[in-house]
């Protein structure tokens, strides 16, 4: 299978220009569409950054790929082959942006949603051919990391995760195939870490700059040569048992948001789109972050895949 020949990437904020930006360079003609001329102006230097970490990472450019930006949605979508939904993570919003895409394509189109977790058959509650939705989770930056979780609603096609494997596969990426729930497993795993770091900063165990670096030396790195499961056999199971039997009571079962990012939430701190969040941000001080990070992801794909090809 190769990559559809016409793309339409629905929304263009943190996701989208990354999403266009490896179909097109997969030779696809893509067309990024947003509700705002200001996100679609963002995305066109998006898509530049992401060609040029593709550069930088080797990935062949494919004859014909393109990337359009697009305000009118029925002109993104015309002649589309695969839709890729990536409007912000609120179900009402999203239900209402699939109808839309329904009515203005083919039934044999498939029409993937990146909802980071919600899951698929909710979504497809109120389509009118809910066969074709399928959960096609990218995970952040969608450009450099070579892994799409694949999952089927209870009414989605067979026929439809097969052909988005395919395509996920001819992108050059793994695709792990997965049953609904809620957050699939990548955010499941992501959030319980998350959760418990939120917890330790709010406790005053350790600074945030402290557990970054905790994180990053001491499990990042480990966990993206050998796995989880696996470093079960490494560490011994008994000493496993040993340890989730006084561990795991005392661990963080927060069932809200985090105290500390409602605050910060409240307040506008986004994060790195608002230049202030969990860190503060100098004066361009977020454009040199995300080159950095580029730059590292970059540097330690090419050294896993030396050791663990994609
Ligand atoms: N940010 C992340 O790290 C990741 C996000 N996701 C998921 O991807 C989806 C998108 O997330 P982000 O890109 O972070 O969101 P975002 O908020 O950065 O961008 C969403 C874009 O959609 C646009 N939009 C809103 N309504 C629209 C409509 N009716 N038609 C067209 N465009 C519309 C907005 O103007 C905005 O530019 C969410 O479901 C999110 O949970 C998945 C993986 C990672
Ligand atoms: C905080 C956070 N939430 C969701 C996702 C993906 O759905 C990501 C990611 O891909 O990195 C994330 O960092």
């Amino acid at each position: 299978m190769n990559v559809p020949g016409i793309c339409a990437v629905i929304g263009s904020g943190t996701m989208g220009p990354g999403i266009a930006a490896l179909l097109a360079r997969h030779g696809s003609e893509v067309r990024l569409n947003d509700i705002s001329q200001e996100a679609l102006d963002r995305a066109e230097s998006a898509c530049t950054a992401a060609s040029g970490a593709l550069d930088q990472l080797g990935t062949p450019v494919t004859e014909g790929g393109s990337v359009s930006f697009e305000l009118d949605a029925a002109a993104a979508l015309d002649g589309a082959e695969l839709v890729i939904e990536a409007v912000p993570e609120e179900i009402g919003l999203k239900r209402r942006v699939l109808e839309r895409i329904e009515a203005a394509v083919g039934t044999g189109v498939v029409i993937a949603t990146n909802t980071s977790g919600i899951p698929i058959s909710d979504m497809a509650a109120a389509m009118a051919h809910p066969q074709r939705l399928v959960g096609m989770h990218w995970s952040n930056p969608p450009h450099l990391i070579p892994m799409i979780e694949v999952i089927r609603g209870e009414r989605t096609d067979p026929a439809v995760e097969t052909a988005t494997v395919a395509i996920v596969e001819a992108l050059g990426y793994k695709a792990v195939v997965e049953k609904e729930v809620p957050g699939f497993v990548e955010n499941r795993v992501l959030y319980a870490i998350m959760r418990e770091c939120l917890s330790l900063v709010e406790q005053g165990v350790a600074s945030q700059e402290d557990i970054d670096t905790c994180v990053k030396w001491g499990i990042g790195y480990k966990l993206a040569v050998i796995g989880p499961m696996r470093l079960l056999d490494m560490a011994g199971l008994d000493i496993y048992s040993s340890v989730s039997g006084y561990l795991n009571p005392d661990l963080s079962d927060e069932k809200g948001i985090s105290p500390l990012v409602t605050k910060l939430t409240e307040q506008n701190r986004l994060g790195m789109k608002t230049e202030d969040g969990m860190y503060p941000y100098a004066e361009g001080e977020v454009a040199a972050k995300r080159a950095d990070i580029l730059r590292g992801l970059v540097t330690v794909r090419k050294a896993l895949s030396e050791i663990t090809p994609v």
